[in-house]
């Protein structure tokens, strides 16, 4: 039997967006979802007078090829949420910056919001201010899957601070994209693995972001780091606030589309094929790292070598491991496994929009 009902708007339909409508329309639970908005970025489902959308698991991708109506613009989606007569939760799985930057608006009008967009938590730190300034009548803000996909580390993180507890350092491999570039590419074994084939596979697995430049880069893992550094209590300013290692070739940065520079990475493989056979010659893998560093107030992205018989260097698949030393856990927390998917992401984004519409 159902004891509450929320309603719920999905926003991008995507890797993750597909696989969180799947889960949460053959979910059963005593909470009843209600979806009533599903946006792409040219065509949307909506339910003007808030009933639930009468689409399941089986129909909605056909539901809303077939929609006549257009997509919905930010401030569109914004009104119509907030006359939802039930609480209404905003389920972001875009990477648009816009609508990150929207959020403030959402959350001040007492919408909900679960998201593993990372743009509003690790872009300028006023925005992350104006998110977490809670007033009573805000809604809640639940990130989980913007670090690790679906691993508990953003919520995990949070309630250890709230009981007091003092972070002191944290590391690992942060992204999913160049965990499994860097495990397939430089191994124990010896191989012949090219870079530029690795980061074809790694984007057909639906690992990378929309555009593999912003895994390759470095980008997405300091975005990543700036929020745990943020959470931990350091102030980063960005994510461009501290050194970040790009993975791409200098000549190739201008390149405009994605394609075009998949297709000429290939001429570049040998600069990662020299640092990998100078590794193994030492014994070591490369792996691409994250650290936080709390006492000495220091953030840093890059390539490390590890030794073969480091955890690091046998690291499976798209698997992130992230280590957390705080003053009550002296031996870390160790916290390992998928970081990217669209599975484990979409499952991570639907168990916060189950732990708001438990609180609200
Ligand atoms: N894939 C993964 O393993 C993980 C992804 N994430 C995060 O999840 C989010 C989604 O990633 P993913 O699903 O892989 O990416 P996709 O590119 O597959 O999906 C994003 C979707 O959002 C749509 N979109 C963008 N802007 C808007 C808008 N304003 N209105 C409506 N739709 C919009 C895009 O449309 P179009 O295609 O037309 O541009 C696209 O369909 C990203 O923020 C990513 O960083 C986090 C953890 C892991
Ligand atoms: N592209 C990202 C997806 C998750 O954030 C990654 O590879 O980890
Ligand atoms: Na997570």
């Amino acid at each position: 039997m159902s004891f509450k009902t929320v309603n719920v708007a999905i926003v991008g339909t995507g890797v993750v967006g597909a696989a969180f409508l799947d889960q949460i329309l053959s979910m059963k639970s005593n909470i009843t979802y209600n979806i009533i908005a599903i946006c792409q970025l040219g065509s949307s489902l909506i339910s003007k007078d808030y009933k639930p959308l009468e689409i399941t698991a089986s129909t909605w991708r056909s539901a809303i090829e077939s929609s006549a109506s257009s997509g919905l613009s930010t401030e569109e989606l914004l009104e119509f949420l907030k006359k939802s007569p039930l609480p209404a939760i905003l389920v972001d799985n875009t990477s648009n910056e816009n609508l990150a930057k929207s959020y403030p608006k959402f959350v001040s009008s007492g919408i909900s919001i679960a998201t593993p967009n990372k743009k509003a938590f690790s872009s300028n730190l006023s925005l992350w201010k104006e998110i977490f300034t809670f007033r009573p009548t805000d809604g809640l803000v639940y990130h989980e899957a913007t670090v690790g996909a679906g691993l508990p580390i953003v919520n995990f993180l949070k309630e250890i601070i709230q009981t007091g507890d003092k972070v002191e350092k944290i590391e690992g491999i942060f992204s999913g994209t160049l965990s499994y570039i860097f495990n397939e590419f430089s191994t124990v074994k010896p191989n012949t693995v090219n870079f530029s084939d690795v980061v074809k596979v790694a984007k057909k697995l639906g690992y990378t972001e929309p555009d593999p430049r912003d895994d390759l880069n470095g980008l997405d893992v300091a975005r990543k780091v700036t929020i745990l550094a943020r959470i931990a209590g350091l102030e980063v300013e960005s994510p461009s606030s501290f050194p970040v290692q790009s993975l791409i070739p200098k000549p190739l940065e201008t390149v405009s589309t994605s394609a075009e520079f998949l297709e000429k990475l290939p001429e570049y493989d040998f600069e990662l094929k020299k640092l990998k056979e100078e590794a193994a010659l030492e014994n070591k893998v490369l792996r691409f790292i994250g650290q936080v560093d709390i006492p000495s107030k220091t953030v840093s992205v890059g390539i490390a070598k590890y030794d073969f018989s480091h955890p690091f260097a046998s690291l499976k698949g798209s698997d992130n491991v992230i280590s957390i030393k705080t003053k009550r856990y002296t031996n870390p927390v160790v916290i390992q496994g998928a970081g990217a998917g669209s599975e484990v992401t979409a499952a991570g984004v639907l168990s916060d929009v189950i732990k708001i519409a438990e609180r609200v």
